[in-house]
Parts: C-alpha cells; sequence; structure tokens
C-alpha cells in the first residue's frame, strides 16, 4: 500500500506556492543571461539519449524545493514499493510490475512472495520460438503458405502500445505487415478485411479480459471472414492466437491454449506492450529487437529505482511537469516528436497519461484540490508548427512541451534531416526567448515601413517567449532508444501520480460508459420508442431509430 500524503500539506508545497510568486516576476531568458553554465546544470545524458531541461522557468533553488516535494510525499519508497510487488494498484488488489515483464537482470521479482520471472521468461521464449516459426515461414496457414500478414485485435493498452511500436520501428520490419483493428465501428475492420488474404493472415486477438465488447465482435467478425473462406473449424488454429490472461474466454472462443500467450493482472493494459501483448510488435521488428526494446525499457527501470533524486530523469520530468500545473496553471502538455516514424507517440501517451493520472480522488478517497494528470496531446514536427503553434507561441494558455528528435535519420535523404533538425531548435529557442517589441519595429523599420505602420503592426509580430520546454534529442530512433525513451515516460508518469495522491494503475472512469453501452444496446434492436433516459438521450435514440430506418 501507499501512503496517502496530502502533497498540499507539506512544507514544500508551501514553499514551493511562495517561490512560484518569485519565479513569475522572472522569465527563461533572464535565467540563461544570468547563468553561462545554465545548459550543463539542467542537462543529463542517458546512453544515447540527452535529456535538456534547461528551457524551464526554474532554478537550482526550484529544483530543491521540488525534490523536498517528491522527498515528503515519499515518492523513493513508493517507487521501492511497485519494483518490490507490492499492492500499489489498491482499488483492484493488485501489484503493477511491467518493470517484470523486461527484467533482463533475471533477479527475482516476487507477487504473494512468489517469483514471477520463470513465468515470464517461460512466456518470452514462447513468444520467440513462435517468431521463429512464422520468419522461417515453417508456421503455415490451411492451404500451405507461409504468413505474411498479421493483423491485431485490441483496443486501448491493447492497441495502441503495439501500433505506436511497429510504426516507430518501421526500418527494422521484417517481411511481415502489420494491421490493427480497434475500433468497434464496423469500418475498421472491413477496411483492413480488404487488404489481407485469409490464407496468408494471422489474427492475434489481444484482450487482457477477453471481454472487451468492441474487441469480441471484431473478432468474431473476422473469426466469420476466415471461416467462409477456410470452411473448416480446424483451420481456425493456424490462423487465430490469443494474447490475455484470461483462459477460459480464450478457450470458449475456439482458440487452442497452445495459441494463447499468457500475461498477469500485475500488469495494466496501458503498461502492457512489453507482455504478449507486443507479439504483433516481435512478429514485425523480429524477437531481437523486441528484446532490444525489453532492454532499453530496463536500462531506464534500473536508474529509476538506483539513481539519486537529483539525477533521474524520469522524477525530473515529473517534477517539472507538476510546477507547471500546480504552480502556474498549467492544464496540458504538448509531446512533440520530430520523427515522422513516432506518429503515434503522443496517441500513446494520451492512453498512459490520462488513464493513469485523470483522476479527482486520493488514495484516501476525498477530492482533491489540486490538479492533478495533464491533458496530453501533440503531432510530429514539423506538421505542429503550421496547425496549432500559433496558439502555443502566442495564445493565452501555458503549454510545457517536449521535443523529441534522433540526430540521425533512417531516410538521409538530401537535406531533409537538417531541416527538420533546425526547425526542432528554432522552435524551442523562440519559444523560450522570444523576439520583443524594440526588435520588431527595428525588423520593420529595416523592411521600410512608415511609423504608422509599425505603431498598427508591431504588437502582432512580438513574442513575449518564456514558454517552456524540454528537449529529448537521441542518437537514432532504435529499439533500445524507443524502450527507454518509452519507460522515461511511464516512470513520469507514476511518480506524478505518487505525488498527487492518486491512484494510478486503476481506471474506474471507463466503465460508467461501457455499462450505459450495455443497457441502451438492446433498446436500439426493436422499434419500440424509449423514455427510460433523460430527454436529450430518448430524444437522439428515438431521432436514431427513425433515421436508421
Ligand atoms: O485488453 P482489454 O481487457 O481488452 O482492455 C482494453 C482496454 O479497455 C479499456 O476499458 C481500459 O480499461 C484500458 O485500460 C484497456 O487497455
Amino acid at each position: 500500500m501507499l501512503q496517502a500524503i496530502n502533497p498540499t500539506q507539506t512544507a514544500a508545497w508551501k514553499a514551493l506556492s511562495d517561490h512560484a510568486e518569485q519565479m513569475k516576476k522572472t522569465d527563461i531568458a533572464a535565467l540563461f543571461a544570468n547563468d553561462a553554465a545554465r545548459f550543463d546544470k539542467f542537462s543529463l545524458q542517458f546512453h544515447d539519449i540527452l535529456f535538456d531541461y534547461s528551457k524551464n522557468l526554474l532554478t537550482e533553488e526550484t529544483l530543491t524545493k521540488l525534490l523536498a516535494l517528491a522527498e515528503q510525499t515519499e515518492l523513493k519508497d513508493a517507487i521501492d514499493k511497485m519494483f518490490a510487488g507490492d499492492e500499489i494498484n489498491a482499488t483492484e488488489g493488485r501489484a503493477v510490475l511491467h518493470v517484470a515483464l523486461r527484467n533482463r537482470s533475471n533477479t527475482p521479482v516476487l507477487v504473494d512472495g512468489e517469483d514471477v520471472m520463470p513465468a515470464v521468461n517461460k512466456e518470452l521464449a514462447k513468444m520467440k520460438a513462435f517468431c521463429e516459426k512464422v520468419h522461417s515461414g515453417e508456421w503455415k496457414g490451411y492451404t500451405g503458405k507461409a504468413i505474411t500478414d498479421v493483423v491485431n485485435i485490441g483496443i486501448g493498452g491493447s492497441d495502441l502500445g503495439p501500433v505506436m511500436v511497429t510504426e516507430a520501428l518501421k526500418p527494422y520490419w521484417k517481411g511481415i505487415t502489420p494491421h490493427f483493428v480497434s475500433n468497434v465501428d464496423g469500418t475498421h475492420i472491413v477496411e483492413t478485411l480488404k487488404k489481407v488474404d485469409p490464407e496468408t493472415t494471422l489474427f492475434l486477438i489481444a484482450s487482457k479480459t477477453f471481454t472487451t465488447q468492441e474487441t469480441m465482435t471484431n473478432a468474431h467478425s473476422a473469426r466469420d471472414w476466415f471461416l467462409k473462406a477456410a470452411g473448416d473449424e480446424a483451420h481456425v488454429a493456424k490462423h487465430f492466437a490469443a494474447l490475455s490472461t484470461n483462459q477460459k474466454s480464450v478457450e470458449a472462443f475456439g482458440i487452442d491454449s497452445a495459441n494463447m500467450f499468457e500475461f498477469w493482472d500485475w500488469v495494466g493494459g496501458r503498461y502492457s506492450l512489453w507482455s504478449a501483448i507486443g507479439l504483433s510488435i516481435a512478429l514485425t521488428v523480429g524477437y531481437d529487437n523486441f528484446e532490444q526494446l525489453l532492454q532499453g525499457a530496463h536500462d531506464v527501470d534500473q536508474h529509476f529505482a538506483t539513481a539519486e533524486m537529483d539525477k533521474n530523469v524520469p522524477v525530473l520530468m515529473a517534477l517539472v511537469g507538476l510546477w507547471y500545473g500546480n504552480f502556474f496553471g498549467a492544464d496540458s502538455e504538448a509531446i512533440l516528436p520530430y520523427d515522422q516514424y513516432m506518429h503515434r507517440f503522443s496517441a500513446y501517451f494520451q492512453q498512459g497519461n490520462m488513464e493513469s493520472n485523470g483522476k479527482y480522488v486520493t488514495r484516501d478517497g476525498e477530492a482533491v484540490d489540486y490538479q492533478t494528470g495533464p491533458i496530453i496531446w501533440g503531432e510530429p514536427g514539423t506538421n505542429g508548427q503550421h496547425a496549432f503553434y500559433q496558439l502555443i507561441h502566442q495564445g493565452t494558455k501555458l503549454i510545457p512541451c517536449d521535443f523529441l528528435a534522433p540526430a540521425v535519420s533512417h531516410n538521409p535523404i538530401g537535406d531533409h534531416h537538417p531541416k527538420l533538425l533546425a526547425n526542432f531548435f528554432a522552435q524551442t529557442e523562440a519559444l523560450a526567448f522570444g523576439k520583443d517589441r524594440a526588435t520588431v519595429e527595428a525588423e520593420l523599420k529595416a523592411a521600410g515601413k512608415s511609423d504608422a505602420e509599425i505603431a498598427e503592426l508591431a504588437p502582432h509580430k512580438v513574442f513575449l517567449g518564456n514558454r517552456p520546454t524540454n528537449s529529448m534529442l537521441f542518437k537514432q530512433l532504435d529499439a533500445r532508444t524507443l524502450g527507454q525513451l518509452l519507460a522515461f515516460y511511464e516512470h513520469k508518469i507514476f511518480a506524478q501520480g505518487v505525488i498527487w495522491n492518486i491512484f494510478s494503475f486503476d481506471q474506474w472512469g471507463v466503465e460508467l460508459g461501457k455499462q450505459l453501452a450495455n443497457q441502451i444496446l438492446p433498446e436500439l434492436t426493436n422499434d419500440d420508442a424509449v423514455s427510460s433516459h433523460d430527454s436529450s438521450t430518448n430524444g437522439l435514440i428515438n431521432a436514431y431509430k427513425a433515421m436508421a430506418k
């Protein structure tokens, strides 16, 4: 169990509130002007990743106070408890051990006194052997052909991670094309099935619970489509595998337990790409690369568990984010990867972050009176620049941004990459330092504008700057580096949840909608007018029934 400590009652919180008032009187440009060593002080190298957090509105004093908050909310104790397999997911009565899935050092990890590593390793060995069979062509479809396409059917944590990683690691694809079906909208499965051939397609039904409505509906439609071509139920075993914790339901669906890849209830859905849920990743980029992904995350796990707090990248990421959310009123964070392959990275951490820390109830059941999880959003650079950066530069909202980019491109064509990176550096510089009125006026004057024109235009062209950013510059986007980046963000989320005194590993907020949808579904399948809801819901349902006739 984690202690319930109200962060706002700590001495550190009060000190931070006062300190924030002081910091509002300065700006990032002044902090740089006053300290030539600022970059050295506020940046860290971790393997091939450079984490620069110097372009933030913080000083050593700020950090000291933020670190005091981490101490007074017992963050270190919480980290130790997670790694020790304590039931820190208290509302579900579960340990939180995605770190065990990538524990390459193989030291025992205990859940209820039992070491989970033998089971983890056994499942990994099964995944490896399966990948080898599929890649070598030894695994054959019902007409004797090798597998060319994999369709992962899952949603939320059983979809977003594999989609994001397979896209991010596209340069490492091994000849199997992955497809992902998540939405219960029939369009998703229908359009996907148009692209694949039943003789050469393997379906992975990915669901921790194996009860999720969307996934089960899509899985049944895929099975019907397959059987229409294959005819015989006996062929299902060659084309369907399950990734789940629920053996009973897997068998009830008709998937042989030999084709079931297992994981455990101590793996949260949004932390499950490291488990059997990652089978589509391993099939797409090869098991060796999947192992490298695990290794990268393990590198960060060790760092998170052992590094001093002031040199601990996920802890620093957590504290910097919380500084703006709780003391400057920022309510969102943008994640901006300058790498086209990372185009689903922000979407992935939308779930990671918002499902984990979108909570208003504390660990002792009270309502919070401070902000918790931020809204996460973002698009790859440079697309975002021509879309929403206007608001980040000149809008009325404070939006801390993370910029991520590789130094080496997988596609070094012409001068594309220097141009991409020039934009990355330019944006973080512009956001931090802006452009003052005097510079704007001088530029307008040099362009031949009259005094009247200058007076009219100048206010619109001023950039106030003082917009905070973190930069993550890494050598190249390979599996190990990606694993490291993902684990940085995962642990950032965990550290923030601990400090906010909330439970980061449950997701009760998704349940009510599911429950009501189950009640409404039968009402949609008859002709009766509906009157059991509020007037809006009744009106919409009845209008739908009339329109759909
Ligand atoms: O993997 P299954 O059990 O199908 O769940 C898929 C998703 O369901 C949602 O309701 C959430 O709870 C997610 O965290 C989860 O990843």
